[in-house]
Formats: structure tokens, sequence, C-alpha cells
């Protein structure tokens, strides 16, 4: 069966929020009592609703013409719930976001937020966080003065989060280099910054030429995941040339090639799955046809992760509930499979 989400949802639902709702407090309590890694969330993707409220107030009020219509309609999408019909939608999402976190001021109420939402819940929704996100110039600030606002913030939450940079597929491959060295020299100035992310737009940028650079990484000991077949348009070519970059984790890997599929189940490569996010933005049809059955059945490591919880309004608690209510809410797996996932989690950080 499956759940017509459009008509059972909400303004405060998903998928996982049904899910939740569905499992007793004893297993609700199991959840939160599990120790678990977030490694897959985007900083501007996960913004708290109430603080991007908040920082558009101060946007409008002192930008009286640029944007502002472009950034009242976004809010009000994001305020109403967004509907998508393809993930293409996904991305026109972001200039109203990006114009809300466009200088130093807001970048670092906007990461507080962020890691606050994650960290400083009670019980916490997990007890480490890789936050991701992507360096970006804006007319207020440099793309380094972005990033190391971030990266200042972050570590005020000492060891609790690191951070990965984002390499978006829409760069020239100057930009790329750029970004690349510029994580590159962060880690050797031993700044809380683990990895090197490949995300955005899943059919932009020649993979060929960006591989030899992401695989770069590993040089100076940084950790690399990549966005991988995420749409039924990612040839195998692309998927393979990720590949060939040994990526050592795997953000969705929804449309693995018969070819890609046996590389990634012989390396073992982990797969950070966000079922909320696959959904949501249709590239599986439902919860019971998601492609973590078929990896849990062979035994693979995955890692339960949420992406963007502004747009998806989800959490990890109900990632998780996603995994252990009884279908069709959820995947109906035991109890210690749930645990052995979130253990999965941990084992697979890059710190
Ligand atoms: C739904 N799945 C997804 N697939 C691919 N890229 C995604 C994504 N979700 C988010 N992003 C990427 O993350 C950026 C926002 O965070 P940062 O500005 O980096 O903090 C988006 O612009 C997009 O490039």
């Amino acid at each position: 069966m499956i759940v017509d989400y459009l008509s059972v949802l909400g303004a405060e639902d998903g998928p996982g929020g049904l899910a939740w709702r569905a499992l007793t407090s004893a297993q609700q309590a199991f959840i939160k009592s599990l120790p678990k890694a977030e490694v897959h969330a985007h900083m501007n993707g996960c913004i708290p609703l109430n603080c991007l409220q908040e920082l558009a107030i101060d946007y409008l009020a002192n930008n009286p013409t640029t944007l502002v219509d472009e950034v009242q309609r976004g809010l009000a999408v994001l305020e109403k719930g967004v509907v998508l019909t393809e993930i293409g939608d996904f991305f026109g999402l972001f200039p109203a976001i990006y114009a809300l976190t466009s200088t130093p001021a807001a970048v670092k109420k906007a990461t507080h937020a962020v890691l606050s939402s994650f960290l400083s819940t009670s019980p916490a929704q997990c007890e480490y966080i890789e936050l991701r996100t992507t360096p970006r110039k804006t007319p207020h600030m440099t793309a380094y003065e972005y990033f190391t606002t971030v990266l200042d913030v972050l570590e005020t939450f000492q060891g609790r989060a690191a951070l990965i940079l984002s390499i978006d597929r829409r760069m020239s491959i100057a930009d790329v280099k750029a970004y690349v060295q510029m994580a590159k020299e962060l880690k050797q100035a031993g700044r809380a910054i683990v990895g090197v992310d490949l995300c955005g737009d899943p059919l932009a940028g020649d993979m060929k030429q960006f591989a030899p650079i992401l695989a770069s990484v590993h040089d100076v000991g940084l950790k690399l995941t990549v966005h991988i077949a995420e749409t039924p348009q990612n040839g195998e070519e692309d998927t393979l040339a990720l590949l060939s970059a040994k990526p050592d984790r795997l953000g969705h890997a929804t449309f693995l090639t018969p070819a890609a599929q046996a590389i990634v189940l012989d390396r073992q490569i982990p797969v950070e799955i966000c079922l909320t996010s696959n959904v949501l933005c249709k590239t599986v049809d439902s919860l019971q046809d998601h492609h973590v059955s078929h990896l849990l059945t062979h035994k693979h490591p995955v890692v339960i992760c949420t992406d963007d919880t502004l747009p998806f309004r989800n959490s990890l608690f109900e990632e998780y509930a996603l995994l252990l209510a009884p279908p069709p809410l959820g995947l109906g797996l035991a109890e210690a499979e749930v645990e052995r996932l979130a253990q999965v989690g941990m084992r697979t950080a890059f710190r």
C-alpha cells in the first residue's frame, strides 16, 4: 500500500511525523535513547523556520528593493509546506534562503540555530553532527569568510560537530580547484573540517573532470562523500567517474547501475540514506520501494540522515521512526536492527 501523504499531511507533518506518531511511547523513548550521528545535513537546508523568519524581518527592513518579492515568495512556500513535483523543483527554493544568509551576522545566527536544533534539544537529536555547506561569495563577504564564519560557530560546539565543505556540481573547474584547496588548507591549519562533499543539481557538471580534483582531498587526510546516482538521468559514466575518486561515503545512491552497484557492495562504501527527502523529491515511488531495503538485505553499511530539515520538516528522530514503524508508515524493522544502524552511523563518521 502506498501512503498518499498529500491527503493526510497536517501543516507540521511529513512522512516521518506520521511514522513517529504510529510508535508506542516505549518505541519513541528507545529512538531517543540511541546514540546517533547525523552525517548528511546541508546547512542552508536545515535552518529552523523561526530563525529564517527572524532573518527575513531584518532583511526586508534593510533591503527595500533587492529580491524582496523572491524572498517573500520563497518564505511563503517554506511556511506553507513544500510540495515538489520532481527533484528539480527543490533547487529553486535556495535563492530566497541564500538572500537571507548573505551577511556574516546572518550566517552566524543561522549556523548556531542549525547546530542547536540537532545538538541542544532535550534529548539531543544526535551525539555528533557532520554539517556540510557550500562556500558562497556574496556582496557582503568572500566565500572564505562565509565558510570560516560557519566553522567558527561550529567549533564552539567542541568536538560534537565537524564541517564538510560542499562542492556544487554547477561550479567551474577553477572554483572546484580553489575550494578543494581551501578545504585542504583549513584541515592543515587544524580546523574542524573533516571532509569534502559533492552536491547540487544532479545533472550539472562533467564528473570526469571533477573526479581527480575530488580524489586529491585524501592527500591531506580529508574524507570524501559524493551525492551519486540521485536521479534516473544520472548515467553510468557519471556514476563510475565519481566512484573513481574513491569516495568514503555516498549520498543517496538511488539509481546505481548493476556495474556501479557491484563496486559499491564490494568496496562496502557506506551509503547516507535520507528517506523523507527521497520520498518528497519523488526519486523513490514510496517508502516500501526505497533502495535502503535492498542495501539492508546485503547487510551493506547505511547511515540514516535528514538532508534538509527546513523544506522537508523532518528530524533525525522521525527518520529513525520511519525504520521502526509498521508498514505502510514505516519499514517495520526490529529494534535490534535499528540500533545496529545507529551504531553504523557512529562508525562511518569522518572524525
Ligand atoms: C535533496 N537532495 C540534494 N541533492 C543535491 N544537493 C542538495 C540536496 N539538498 C541540498 N543540496 C545542496 O545543498 C545546498 C544548500 O546547502 P548549503 O548552501 O550548501 O549550506 C543546495 O543549494 C544544494 O546545492
